[in-house]
């Protein structure tokens, strides 16, 4: 196919100097030179190093300018061709697993969906992290409800080896355990069965040595005060349900009325009246005192996200980030907010657009509200996020009886398909991933199912049907998202193989994930970090890589190293932009 580049100019870039003279540089043996572009002293001084290189191939020496062809005229040198594969492929950082898909199936058959998994003692190993990773994990989520800060430590150790020493990007999440109220470690058991009708003691009392027999301690000291004979009690959202019928001092007695599986640190709600009882949460504050030393180890080993449990307005969001900022100038520690309360659901506008992220945290939000409206408030939710440009993960229970069986239920693969058809940026694995007996089967199911979905829905051209409001706050902004929306239009109404952009903050790539496009979206970026957080969304295939303000460049040189690697090639047809340069450029793969 012939090589075709248009572009559609915004504005003329300042920047780009009109300096321009071609150098073809050519190598005999090698008919396909690599092309990159360079200023003249820069030029000159490259070319007197190359000189004295040596290569690894004795019958390959670098770069030998040979001829000014002069295509472009004028007296200065800006553009030569030169073949140096081992520098050329040695700049760019793609994850492993990605590049062996796209090198398999080709780049449009790529997972869009991004998946997250909790580790816990069933994964915390470096090879478990690894078969994770492998199994296509983008972001590893530590819950500080349960283990110690150095047991968090080591995970992070393992998954930041992971990344250096097996090439992955995986980012690290870091969840609060929040003002919740949740019972005790279960004296060390992995989990206790509680049977119809039996009567269970939940206590405030210090117990230090072993539990008595059918006795959980409560980590909130009010508790045998708030609660009222007749009150349900529901753990972990209703898996399994108790009835309070009787007070002794700092002990609630209570009779099972829906028997199941009490894991350790479950949390604890409890309702009268058919009403959630929530005086008492409210009193709590959102961030707690062990929260709050939680975030300064997560700001410390430099996670990429920090999660807030049971956030109750955008208020604690914008003081965690200016705490953030405060702490750490440099740092860039996304936060993400769970929306798991009848509070965060009042406010949730105002939470959306303080946030980085959101997690649609169903475990919680199940037992706060009736469960018949978890679906509607997910779909509300996700789609509120796509429209505000916030990443929003669906959590909790996806596969639930993965954690002892492996296989799946048809009605888990439905719940999401469902979560993969509202099209939010990531699914999420909990107890599955932590300490369930099947952790990468659970990943697999995620993964298939992502993939046959979003398949589905291209075949089907299922029209899109969500009108993406202007999000802009300035005019600069505007400009981006107008590229952006109208990149990702063409790139459906042409067909094209895969949306380029080159973004140093990682804002143009989230613009364009949000029109949930048909292709792959390729994000090229600086930043190791950024490329760790554009991980988590829908589409985005993160890459780092060193650019210049100079686009023809830029593509020119991406072009060469992801053919080097075999991820594109000749003919296919991309549709680039980028952060420094307003324009959208269409062209095929030279
Ligand atoms: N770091 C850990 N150490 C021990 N167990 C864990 C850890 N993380 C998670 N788990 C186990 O996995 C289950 C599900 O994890 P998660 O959804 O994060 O917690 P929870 O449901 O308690 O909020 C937990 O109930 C707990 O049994
Ligand atoms: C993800 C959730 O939060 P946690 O695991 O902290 O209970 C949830 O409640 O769904």
């Amino acid at each position: 196919m012939a090589t075709m580049s248009q572009s559609i100019n915004f504005f003329t870039s300042s920047s780009s100097s009109s300096r321009s003279g071609t150098f073809a540089v050519s190598k005999p043996s090698y008919s396909k030179p690599y092309v990159f572009k360079m200023n003249p002293r820069i030029l000159e001084k490259f070319v007197k190093r190359s000189m004295s290189v040596s290569c690894s191939d004795p019958d390959s020496p670098l770069p030998v300018l040979v001829s000014d062809n002069g295509t472009s005229g004028g007296a200065g040198v800006e553009s030569v061709n030169v073949w140096s594969p081992i520098a050329e492929s040695s700049t760019i950082e793609v994850d492993a697993v990605t590049e062996a898909e796209m090198k398999e199936n080709g780049f449009r058959s790529t997972r869009r969906t991004k998946l997250v998994c909790t580790i816990g003692p069933a994964t915390c190993g470096f090879e478990q992290l690894e078969a994770l990773a492998v199994g296509g994990m983008n972001v590893a989520r530590i819950n500080m409800c349960h283990g110690t800060r150095e047991w968090h430590r080591s995970v992070i150790e393992r998954v930041r080896r992971l990344n250096e020493e097996k090439g992955f990007a995986v980012a690290i999440m870091m969840d609060t355990e929040g003002s919740e109220i949740h019972m005790g470690d279960l004296g060390g058991a992995p989990s206790a069965k509680a049977e119809d009708g039996e009567v269970w003691t939940f206590t405030v009392r210090a117990l230090e040595s072993s539990l008595p027999e059918r006795t959980i301690h409560v980590n909130y000291d009010g508790f045998a005060e708030d609660v009222k004979v007749g009150d349900e009690l529901l753990v972990d959202g209703g898996m399994v349900r108790f009835e309070v019928i009787e007070k002794i001092g700092p002990d609630v007695k209570c009779r099972c009325t829906d028997p199941g599986l009490l894991l350790p640190r479950a949390n604890l709600t409890s309702w009268r009246d058919g009403s959630l009882v929530r005086e008492r949460n409210a009193m709590l504050p959102t961030i707690s005192s062990k929260d709050w030393l939680d975030i300064d180890f997560g700001i410390a080993e430099g996670v990429d996200f920090i999660a807030i449990s049971f956030v109750k307005s955008a208020e604690v969001i914008n003081h965690l980030k200016s705490y953030i900022k405060a702490r750490s100038r440099d740092s860039d520690v996304a936060v993400i907010a769970k929306i798991e309360s009848i509070d965060s659901l009042k406010n949730l506008e105002e939470i959306i657009q303080a946030s980085d992220g959101v997690m649609v945290a169903r475990g919680d939000l199940g037992a706060q509200i009736p469960l018949e409206q978890v679906p509607s408030a997910q779909q509300k939710i996700v789609q509120m996020c796509r429209q505000l440009n916030t990443p929003v993960i669906v959590a909790s229970q996806l596969l639930e009886s993965m954690i002892e069986y492996p296989t799946p239920t048809r009605a888990e693969v439905a719940d999401v398909s469902e979560a993969v058809r509202q099209r939010a940026d990531a699914l999420m694995l909990s107890g599955e991933s932590a300490m369930g007996q099947y952790p990468e089967k659970a990943l697999a199911v995620l993964r298939s199912v992502s993939l046959r979905i979003e398949r589905w829905w291209r075949e089907e051209k299922r029209p899109e049907g969500m009108e993406l409001p202007d999000i802009a706050s300035s005019f600069a902004d505007s400009i981006s998202e107008e590229i952006c929306n109208s990149a990702a239009k063409m790139a459906n109404n042409l067909m094209v193989d895969a949306l380029f952009v080159y973004t140093k903050t990682g804002h143009m790539a989230s613009l364009l994930s949000r029109s949930r496009p048909d292709c792959p979206i390729f994000a090229f970026t600086t930043m190791a970090s950024v490329r760790r957080h554009l991980n988590l969304q829908w589409g985005l295939i993160p890459f780092r890589l060193n650019f210049s303000d100079d686009m023809e460049s830029n593509l020119n040189r991406t072009f060469s190293l992801l053919k080097a690697r075999g991820m594109i090639k000749s003919g296919d047809l991309v549709i680039a932009v980028s952060d420094m340069l307003q324009s959208i450029q269409v062209m095929n793969v030279p």
